[in-house]
């Protein structure tokens, strides 16, 4: 009572709404921030830096010539100079975007051991003084350089023309817009490409349509940051261009000229230096800072009405995969009729999404053939490697990761644009419709529940028209209100889709209510496959055991229902099919039918088993014992609570494992169990 006590009071507050939970007019001190506290002495410091910068910039601005100020900014030679660093600014940041979006690309998704060299080089004029980058250009593309003189004999001179200026601040501004991005690209992460690939997006188009869209806020300040760098660029401009006035000489170089000339001007161009930058750095901190600000902004548009594109008709095949994938130790074999939905289940590092990658198109196998119908998708034989984005192999994985920069029409009219459908629109309300998700097309993609976007990226994949569709633990992330709902609507979509599905999961509940088949995979190769009911029945491998909460032990029939395992320990039940004796055989009983006692009890039960009790489980309304038997089998028993307080059963605790031999079927094993690899 105690502990629900304090729970209850601390979650009137929890921490995630920490902020909402503030008392009304109340003003939250900067160390009261719950982002951290800041120590009293870091004031100070922090103080004496913002003032080392603003007390230089207020000095110069009390020195300026106020009422001539007008005159001296629009003298001939500033106005030359401003235009020209203006356009040169703009020139070299299209350049550094052109040439740096590529390279922080590369920088982020390659992972070649020669990339970090790579990115030392392009970070490498973020600490040269700029004189040295404006002699390290002149070197290579002056008239004498080793570039240049190739340059000069066909006619094209650099140096110490307008392009020269524009490549020496793309020399120095280039890095400013790599990091930033590619800061951006990592955190964002490959998870939305993957989606946008396997739903039919090309790379470029992926890049243009997704990537670019979802790191917008990074590129934006980037961006800006390269243009404020070009437009302040001195030291390589001077030594790679000269100072030709209205050809090369910036506002920064005039500035510099006026200092000795005409000291007033010099103070003027300057002040108009720094509000231009002023000007930049706050435009960097008022964009977007994630792709929400722009999601809001976006209009919403009315949801759409009964116009939707008539459901195409389903030429679905079968889905034939055989393959290995070595450095995984990866080999399985698997056929997904039309209409059918095959549970692939295992644990953690079984190799499920491993097998979804094959079949995805998104690892390529060492060995392997994939066919859907008549098309082969995987051959290794003849070389065939259908790119992910043309398979119509559709993934659904874990978390519905929407666009968050579509709104939910947008969301499902990705895969038809990206296939050059004729009518996106109505093929996305169609599988909207389909989806139970049209009601919520004019909704930002960010502003629905877990279970609603669960059904937009359903309606997503399902607009894709797919050959197959994957669905990789679906469920996953949604709470236990949303999933029921969202499981029915995906049952009933798979169903109309007609084509063959492969579901990995690790919930009973979806296997039952999605799945015909069952596939066991261990250590990249099924162990076990059967149909749902004979797999949850009568199950052969010890993860379908704990799939279907009973208990398995696998040995060797010794007589009719007498099963002998490894170790001695043998087991009696009921034989549920002849066999051979010696043939091998597994017993198969509920947790509910195993009793347990601290002494070895006389009478009726023929199974009577030492053990160590190993774990406790509550399971809410019972507590499930996990039991060690001398031989090392684990099984498992629930008891009441009062039962195990009653024992002491506590970890480490030796006692007795008990069940009646009608309680245990014993099966011989059939071909559903395999104990050898997949071939
Ligand atoms: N990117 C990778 N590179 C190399 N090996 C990998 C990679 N991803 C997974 N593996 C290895 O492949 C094997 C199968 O992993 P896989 O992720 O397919 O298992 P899984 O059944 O999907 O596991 P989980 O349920 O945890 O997702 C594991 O041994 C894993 O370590």
């Amino acid at each position: 009572m105690t502990h629900w006590h304090r729970s209850s009071s601390t979650s009137s507050c929890p921490s995630r709404r920490r902020r909402s939970c503030a008392p009304r007019g109340s003003v939250r001190r900067l160390s009261d921030s719950p982002a951290g506290r800041v120590p009293g002495w870091a004031i100070i410091p922090a103080a004496l830096g913002a003032l080392l910068v603003l007390v230089p910039i207020v000095s110069m601005a009390a020195r300026v010539d106020w009422p001539g100020l007008p005159a001296l900014l629009t003298s001939e030679n500033a106005v030359t100079a401003l235009l020209l660093s203006l356009r040169t600014a703009v020139a070299s940041t299209l350049v550094c975007l052109v040439l740096g979006i590529p390279l922080a690309l590369v920088l982020a998704r390659a992972h070649h051991t020669g990339i970090r060299w790579l990115r030392a080089l392009v970070l490498l004029p973020l600490v040269l003084p700029p004189v040295v980058g404006g002699l390290a250009l002149l070197a290579a593309f002056g008239r004498t350089g080793l570039v240049g003189h190739y340059l000069e004999a066909g006619g094209i001179r650099i140096a110490f023309t307008t392009v020269a200026v524009v490549m020496a601040q793309v020399f120095v501004s280039l890095p400013f817009l790599v990091v930033g991005l590619e800061g951006a690209l990592r955190s964002v992460g490959t998870e939305y490409e993957k989606v946008a690939t396997t739903h039919g997006a090309s790379p470029t188009r992926t890049l243009l349509w997704v990537t670019l869209p979802l790191v917008a806020p990074g590129l934006i300040s980037g961006t800006v940051l390269a243009f404020a760098r070009a437009l302040g660029e001195f030291g390589a401009t001077l030594t790679f261009a000269g100072s030709l006035q209205g050809t090369t000489r910036t506002l920064p170089l005039e500035i510099y000229l006026q200092r000795e000339v005409d000291p007033d001007q010099a103070l003027a161009l300057s002040l108009l230096l720094i509000v231009v930058a002023l000007a930049v750095v706050a435009l960097v901190h008022n964009s977007p800072r994630s792709g929400r600000a722009r999601r809001h902004s976006t209009r919403r548009r009315q949801a759409p009405g009964v116009d939707t594109a008539p459901r195409p008709r389903v030429h679905a095949g079968t889905l034939t995969w055989r393959g290995t994938l070595r450095d995984r130790g990866h080999e399985t074999e698997l056929v997904v009729e039309p209409g059918q939905t095959v549970a692939v289940v295992g644990a953690n590092g079984a190799g499920k999404s491993t097998l979804m990658g094959l079949l995805a198109g998104l690892l390529n196998p060492d060995e392997g053939r994939l066919t859907v119908g008549d098309d082969v998708l995987t051959d290794t034989t003849t070389g065939t490697h259908v790119p992910p984005h043309q398979r119509r192999v559709v993934l659904l994985g874990q978390r519905p990761l929407l666009f968050p920069h579509l709104d939910v029409q947008g969301n499902a009219e990705f895969g038809p644009r990206s296939s050059g459908e004729k009518h996106p629109a109505a093929i996305a309300r169609r599988a909207l419709d389909d989806a139970g998700a049209l009601q919520w097309a004019g909704e930002h993609a960010t502003s629905l529940s877990g279970g609603q976007a669960s059904r937009v990226a359903l309606a997503r994949a399902l607009a894709c028209n797919p050959r197959a569709l994957l669905l990789d633990e679906p469920f996953a992330a949604l709470d236990v209100a949303s999933a029921p709902s969202a499981r029915t609507a995906l049952a009933q979509a798979v169903r109309q889709t007609g084509c063959p599905t492969v579901l990995v999961t690790h919930d009973l509940l979806d296997v039952l209510a999605l799945a015909d088949r069952i596939v066991v995979l261990e250590g990249g190769r099924i162990v076990e496959s059967g149909t749902v009911t004979e797999v949850l029945s009568a199950p052969a491998s010890s993860f379908a055991a704990e799939l279907a909460g009973v208990n398995v032990a696998h040995g060797v029939l010794e007589a009719d229902g007498v099963l002998h395992l490894d170790g001695g320990v043998a087991v009696h039940g009921r034989q549920k099919a002849a066999a051979p004796m010696g043939a091998t055989a597994f017993a198969v009983f509920p947790p509910s039918s195993v009793a347990v006692y601290l002494e070895p009890p006389h009478g009726s039960p023929r199974n009577v088993w030492p053990a160590e009790v190993a774990t406790l489980t509550d399971q809410g309304g019972a507590i499930r014992v996990t039991l060690v038997v001398e031989n090392g089998t684990r099984l498992s028993a629930d008891l009441t609570a009062a039962a195990v307080a009653e024992m002491g059963l506590r970890p480490g605790r030796q006692a007795w494992a008990v069940v009646k031999a009608q309680e245990v079927a014993i099966h011989p094993s059939s071909g559903r169990l395999r104990t050898t690899p997949a071939p």
